[in-house]
């Protein structure tokens, strides 16, 4: 399957044939000659069938039109299982003009493709040491290094304190997209009287429960655990196909959300949970009101989320994606600015159509709230993480290049490791900064997750907002910042750290879900397979080859992840070239494979010329602005603009206005 690792091989293969071809030519005087070259010559057939159907057929992506030599095809072999096996038949409606809540029907030809609850792409087979389930182990055999010692060696304190030209903003809008397209589910294993089961508390659950196979012992000298005598972190694996009763081999993992960007966060990926958000009147999101007015997602009271989190207070909020909305202040913060923009919108279209029903008025706000993130992606956010000039010939800027042979499911490798380089920018704290430009307090970002009972209080949200704007962000390095690496999800008064570490997590999950190791994945993206450690020195600074060549037996073992972070940048990106390759991959299937895309035109679902020109002139600011009191924006919405430097360079929220008239009186059928 590796080309490059037999390319390595040439050598003694050629002296394995040549002491065949003399073992071959005795074999001619041989009197059942006959039925051997019979034998071979059928072995030969089904080797050829077995080339045709797995390696040479391209994946049915990327047709000649759009694909570019950039470009990478999935060549694992497993992505049609669900499909043949599994998929339930969809009957669609091809003249629909909003796309399902759940994804589905978005390609007329293979309905499911991109819809919750299927199956994550797989851009290379899975890796399990049983081919099924089993985490990997490394090629000789022995366990892999513990992700905790792994983060110990390579990445704990090793933080550089530069700060970077972008701003916070980039994390919270980064993280929403991030839920938008991936929703990786926790199989978390219940005791018979109803109970979680902790593989840390309980050594015996890790043999009886496959669920607590990924418990990560902590060193006994790890630098921070030890010194509170905390050896162990209880972590869980993933929910499977299983789960969902479709026995798939090897183990395949489910997207609980819809993979295509689609504000899924916001409205739900489920049909029935979507019309539970809405309020039934005027196109609106049900919403509660703080003391001094603003709108906030609706609170929820004693909801009782994970067992493992402690709660200073019931405020929650419910949203469209109810496992990570309440996750921390800035994604609930994000999940508010978008209940709010829906609103708005549905506010403004009313009152141009009076006669619009509930139903009309919710989709349409629906596709300007989709349309608006999509633009927001693909011109501010994405050039930032890849890089522009990648972005332009990658044909990521092409309009209306909806392709129907792309399979637009979010990859494993895309979710399960290469967005999540981004977590290196997660900053210890936030600022929560006033009209004055003062930073008025700040609050460490993991004492607060699962806890976002501030933001209603006082004009909070508004000086989170600013302060995502005005505070320069934690530049990308391979290394997290010191809390969210031990205190991650501390529970409250306790000393804090009970906490778990997000790089440790984000290494044992790549495992879990059987990714590739880095090699493999680096040679797919087009880059030289490394024959033994030294061969990352293009890529990987010598000193910390070093380190890997101490953790792992092989360079075939180095964890997906690892290498990711520890990759050069690619020049104008942010991340380096196999992060970069997988992540262009992922929202090229966004784009290309999405028939509801904004910018797609002779669908049902397309805007008019008119509306499209409208939608092109609304941005970030735009979104900001109509959602808060953040008075003034700046252009280009993720990057740093000193205020007393710039005093008049940014844009002024009260001159901002757009009108909606090109939806006016849009009184043709409209089909659901
Ligand atoms: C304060 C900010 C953030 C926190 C606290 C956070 C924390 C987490 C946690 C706890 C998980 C689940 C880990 C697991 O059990 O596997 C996760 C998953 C993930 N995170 Fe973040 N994250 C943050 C920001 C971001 C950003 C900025 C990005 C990228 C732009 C990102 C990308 C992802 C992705 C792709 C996943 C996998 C989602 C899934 O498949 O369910 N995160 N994050
Ligand atoms: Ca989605």
């Amino acid at each position: 399957m590796y080309s490059s690792s037999q390319r390595y091989e040439t050598q003694p293969l050629l002296n394995q044939r040549r002491s065949k071809l003399k073992w071959n030519q005795k074999l001619l005087k041989w009197p059942f000659n006959g039925i051997l070259y019979g034998l071979l010559l059928l072995g030969a057939i089904y080797l050829l069938y077995v080339f045709i159907k797995y390696e040479i057929q391209p994946e049915t992506s990327y047709t000649t039109k759009t694909r570019n030599s950039l470009h990478i095809l999935s060549i694992a072999t497993t992505n049609d299982d669900y499909l043949k096996q599994c998929a339930p038949q969809v009957k669609c409606n091809p003249t629909a003009k909003y796309r399902r809540i759940n994804g589905s029907c978005n390609n007329l030809e293979i309905p499911t493709w991109g819809a919750k609850d299927t199956p994550f792409l797989r851009l290379l087979n899975a890796n399990f040491s049983d081919g099924f389930y089993k985490l990997r182990i490394q090629t000789n055999g022995s366990a892999l290094p513990s992700p905790r010692v792994v983060n110990i060696k390579l990445f704990l304190n090793q933080e550089i304190y530069r700060v970077d030209e972008n701003n916070v903003l980039l994390l919270p809008f980064g993280q929403l997209i991030a839920h938008d397209v991936s929703g990786l589910f926790l199989d978390i294993p219940k005791s018979d009287n109803g109970g979680v089961v902790d593989g840390c508390v309980d050594e015996n659950a890790r043999k009886t429960f496959t669920q607590c196979q990924m418990v990560v012992e902590n060193p006994p000298d790890d630098p921070v655990y030890s010194k509170h005598n905390i050896f162990c972190m209880g972590l869980f694996r993933s929910l499977t196909s299983r789960n969902y009763s479709c026995p798939l081999y090897p183990t395949t993992f489910i997207n609980n959300n819809t993979h295509f960007i689609d504000a899924s966060e916001v409205y739900g990926s489920d049909e029935n949970y979507a019309l539970h958000l809405r309020m039934m009147e005027g196109g609106r999101l049900n919403f509660s009101t703080s003391d001094n007015g603003q709108m906030f997602c609706p609170f929820l009271a004693n909801k009782n989320l994970d067992l493992t989190v402690h709660k200073k207070t019931d405020t929650e909020y419910d949203t469209g994606d109810p496992d990570n909305g309440n996750q921390n202040l800035g994604i609930t913060a994000m999940q508010t600015l978008y209940l709010r923009y829906h609103n708005y919108i549905a506010f403004k279209l009313s009152t141009i159509n009076p006669y619009w029903s509930d139903e009309i008025l919710y989709q349409e706000s629906r596709r300007i709230v989709i349309a608006t993130i999509q633009r927001i992606v693909y011109k501010d956010f994405l050039p930032i993480i890849i890089g522009e000039d990648f972005q332009e010939i990658y044909g990521l800027n092409e309009v209306n290049i909806y392709d129907p042979t792309i399979n637009p499911s979010t990859s494993q490798e895309f979710s399960t490791a290469a967005l999540r380089i981004l977590h290196s920018i997660i900053p210890v704290q936030f600022n929560f900064i006033n009209k004055d430009y003062k930073t008025e307090y700040s609050i460490n970002i993991t004492d607060w997750m699962r806890e976002s009972n501030l933001l209603p209080l006082q004009n909070n949200f508004d000086k989170l907002l600013k302060g995502f704007l005005e505070t320069p962000g934690r530049l990308v390095q391979p290394s997290y910042n010191f809390y969210i690496s031990n205190f991650m999800l501390a529970k409250f008064n306790e000393p804090p750290y009970t906490g778990r570490d997000l790089l440790t997590i984000d290494i044992v999950r790549g495992r879990d879900v059987g990714l590739q190791p880095y090699n493999y994945v680096r040679h797919l993206c087009g880059l030289p397979f490394a024959n033994d450690f030294e061969d990352l020195v293009d890529l990987i600074h010598i000193k910390d080859i070093m380190k890997l060549k101490e953790l792992y037996n092989s360079v075939n073992d180095v964890d997906l992840m690892v290498g990711l972070l520890l990759e050069k940048h690619s020049d104008g990106a942010i991340v380096g070239p196999t992060a970069r390759c997988i992540i262009a991959d992922g929202f090229y299937r966004y784009k290309a494979g999405d028939r509801f895309f904004y910018d797609v035109q002779g669908q049902p679902s397309s805007f008019t010329d008119g509306q499209l020109n409208m939608i092109q002139k609304i941005t970030f600011g735009h979104v900001i602005c109509a959602t808060s009191n953040v008075d003034h924006v700046q252009n280009d919405i993720f990057k740093i603009v000193n205020h007393n430097l710039f005093p008049t360079s940014k844009l002024k929220c009260d001159e901002y206005d757009l009108d909606f008239k090109e939806w006016e009186e849009l009184n043709d059928q409209i089909e659901l």
